[in-house]
């Protein structure tokens, strides 16, 4: 079949929207037509050239929501119709790590992943005879896309289309790795390193979780007032202060926070987010993704003094099994997702996602494959891009 993507010819090129040949789905694999995706800052360190894992050309995109089209053969836990959110962690029942219990970091179909090629070791995606490669298994930046069964996310037809795109990264993302990382108890402090969607989402799962101070850290002080929307009690800005900003953070909170999280990629960021934890018992948790290469540093004493250092890959959370709740969680009115929504826009318009994330001008832009059906409808947050 044919359909409309906006390929990554090379790294820092902007995107260039293409008609392409898409093969359909083989043994255990769906075609997923996706109606909703946006931009994750994930997507702009590939296109930067900076992920060893990035190959070109590529169609980019792993924050997406679509409707399952077509299964191939074998595939028992969807079907036509249903709606899914694409997983660029798979959950594979079968695999050894999802096994242990001890993990979401599905290993099944990451070595053919991590090459920008279906489990097959072949892609789906071509143009003009030219392999063009999948990216993190999901490719949502392409309106049809192919992934394998293990790699969607079945959820509620209650999710509105227009919005659930968020729910595929930066929600479960950062309220995960407050639950299930850090497992931030109520009445704890908790610094929030970055304020783009990752961040704000930590800020509202810190405040779900009964934190008793949140303080937000950004260097960009528009981030400030939806911080505060969302829970931070006090938002700071590190170019303010003539003194690190783990000493400030120290000094605000008698010794240092209970819970820190970076969420920003920045290997600096990352020690003053572990110096800036309480002694004896602060835990850093790292989400932001730096570069191949980049290497974090602290002295040994601050681990020895009982502070824990530790990452987490979407926030720990199962897609297939416990996504699905999340987005009900939703539903329920528990948590929002609209501020997340700064921009809407039409998919020939996604360079200026690019442009408006780099600017710092927005948290999350929704690319809209058919606008007609979810760029007009009532209460839709943020702003609509003008052609
Ligand atoms: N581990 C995981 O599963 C995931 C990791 N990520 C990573 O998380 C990070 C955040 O993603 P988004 O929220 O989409 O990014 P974003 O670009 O929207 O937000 C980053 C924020 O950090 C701020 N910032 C930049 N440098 C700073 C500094 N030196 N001090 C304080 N603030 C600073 C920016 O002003 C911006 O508000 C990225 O590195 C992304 O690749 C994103 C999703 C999932
Ligand atoms: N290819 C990158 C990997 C960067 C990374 O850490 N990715 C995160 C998700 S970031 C989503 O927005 C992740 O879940 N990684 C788990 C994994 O198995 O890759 C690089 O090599 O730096």
């Amino acid at each position: 079949m044919k359909t409309r993507a906006a390929i990554a010819w090379e790294p820092n090129r902007p995107l260039e929207i293409e008609e392409v040949d898409l093969e359909g789905p083989k043994d255990g694999e769906v075609l997923v037509r996706i109606v909703t995706t946006s931009l994750c800052h994930t997507d702009m360190f590939t296109l930067s050239g900076k992920d060893p894992e990035g190959l070109f050309p590529a169609i980019l995109g792993h924050e997406g929501v679509g409707i399952v089209e077509e299964i191939g053969r074998g595939v028992t836990s969807v079907q036509t119709g249903d709606h899914v959110i694409p997983l660029y962690i798979p959950e594979d029942p079968n695999c050894p790590y999802i096994k242990s219990g001890k993990t979401n970091l599905c290993q099944t179909i990451r070595e053919t992943q991590g090459r920008g090629v279906m489990p097959d070791g072949t892609s789906r995606f071509s143009h003009k005879g030219k392999m063009i490669h999948h990216y993190m298994g999901t490719s949502t930046f392409s309106e049809y896309t192919v992934l394998p069964e293990i790699a969607v996310a079945k959820i509620s037809k209650e999710a509105p289309l227009a919005k659930a795109s968020v729910m595929g990264c930066a929600i479960p993302t950062g309220m995960g790795a407050v639950r299930n990382a850090a497992k931030v108890e109520p009445g704890s402090t908790v610094a929030v390193f970055g304020l783009g969607a990752v961040g704000m989402a930590v800020i509202q799962g810190a405040r779900l979780a009964g934190a008793s101070r949140i303080i937000g850290i950004d260097t960009n002080p528009n981030k400030f007032p939806l911080a505060r929307t969302l829970g931070a009690g006090d938002c700071i800005n590190p170019k303010n202060f003539s003194q690190p900003i783990h000493e400030v953070i120290i000094d605000m909170t008698n010794g240092g926070v209970d819970y820190s999280f970076e969420c920003i990629g920045n290997v600096k960021v990352m020690r003053s987010a572990l110096e800036c934890c309480h002694k004896g018992w602060g835990e850093c948790t790292v989400i932001g993704v730096a570069g191949a290469g980049e290497e974090i540093a602290t002295r040994p004493f601050q681990l020895v003094t009982g502070r824990v250092w530790r990452g987490s890959a979407f926030g720990g959370v199962r897609g297939r099994s416990q996504l699905p709740g999340m987005v009900d969680e939703w539903l329920r009115g528990e948590f929002d997702v609209d501020p997340y929504i700064t921009h809407n826009m039409t998919h020939e318009q996604i360079n200026t996602a690019f442009d408006l994330l780099h600017a710092g001008e927005s948290t999350r832009s929704v690319i809209h494959f058919r606008p007609q059906d979810t760029m007009l409808v009532n209460n839709l947050p943020g702003k609509i891009v003008p052609a």
